[in-house]
């Protein structure tokens, strides 16, 4: 049953789904982890494959930029595929005084100012959550292995603007104790709140929007989520 935007088999997809942002780094992270990755859908070039990891079925596949392109894909995997569980594994602007350039966000919860989860439920401000069973399997792998770069579990901040900044509010922000800011977590979590499933953002801090001295490449950002890669399929696999 092929979507709109989804070309795939029933089946095809495994019920954990990694989700970078970059279909590119989706090619780069099947490739990296499953020797067995096959192409399962590549509409509009939004790369998706299935294989497995130490013999558990895995799939990944990308969710463009910004809330409205993660809740199609989302909502089409968890509604029509089946699946159960969605990672994604993303890049984020530092924002909290204690984040490094190359940390990683662990993402319990996503503010934002997209109405898209205001939509979901009239006259309610939804709180986007993350699976508590993700964030603890996130967190065991993180413990598990203490010479990774540092992991930070907290709030994020989901903007649908990359490039305007409403004066004062990243620094407010940062007083609230909110680590980053990403652009599809929010909404992620909506849609899995909305099927009954599973969702959680791992985040690698790609620069720093109140210091911007170690900001990384454009491609270290496609390149350096080993880490962040770790926990999301410790996750994926709990
Ligand atoms: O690196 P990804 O996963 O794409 O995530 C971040 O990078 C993009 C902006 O450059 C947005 O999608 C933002 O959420
Ligand atoms: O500054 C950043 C970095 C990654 N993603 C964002 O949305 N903003």
């Amino acid at each position: 049953m092929p979507t709109p935007h989804i070309a795939a088999a029933p089946g095809d997809f495994a019920p954990a789904v990694l989700m970078p942002g970059d279909p590119r780094r989706a090619q780069r992270i099947a490739e990296l982890l499953m020797p067995d990755a096959r192409l399962v859908t590549d509409v509009r070039g939004m790369l998706g494959f299935t294989g497995t990891v130490d013999g558990k079925p895995l799939s990944v596949m990308g969710s463009g930029m910004g809330q409205p392109s993660a809740t199609i894909y989302a909502t089409e995997l968890f509604r029509e595929y089946g699946v159960e569980r969605i990672i994604r594994v993303g890049t984020a602007g530092g924002i909290a005084p204690g984040v490094r350039v190359g940390d990683v966000l662990v993402a319990l919860g996503a503010h934002t100012d997209s109405s898209m989860n205001q939509l979901r439920i009239p006259g309610v401000n939804f709180s986007a959550v993350a699976s508590y069973e993700l964030v603890a399997a996130a967190v065991r792998a993180a413990e598990a292995d203490e010479h990774g770069s540092p992991v930070h579990v907290g709030t994020i901040i989901s903007r649908d603007h990359f490039y305007l900044s409403v004066p004062d509010q990243t620094a407010r922000l940062g007083a609230y104790g909110v680590l980053g800011v990403e652009m599809e977590a929010a909404a992620l979590y909506g849609a899995a709140a909305e099927f009954g499933r599973q969702a959680l953002a791992v985040l690698t801090v790609s620069d720093h929007l109140l210091d911007s001295s170690q900001d990384m490449s454009a491609q270290d950002r496609e390149t350096r989520f080993q880490r962040a890669l770790a926990l999301a399929v410790a996750a994926a696999h709990c």
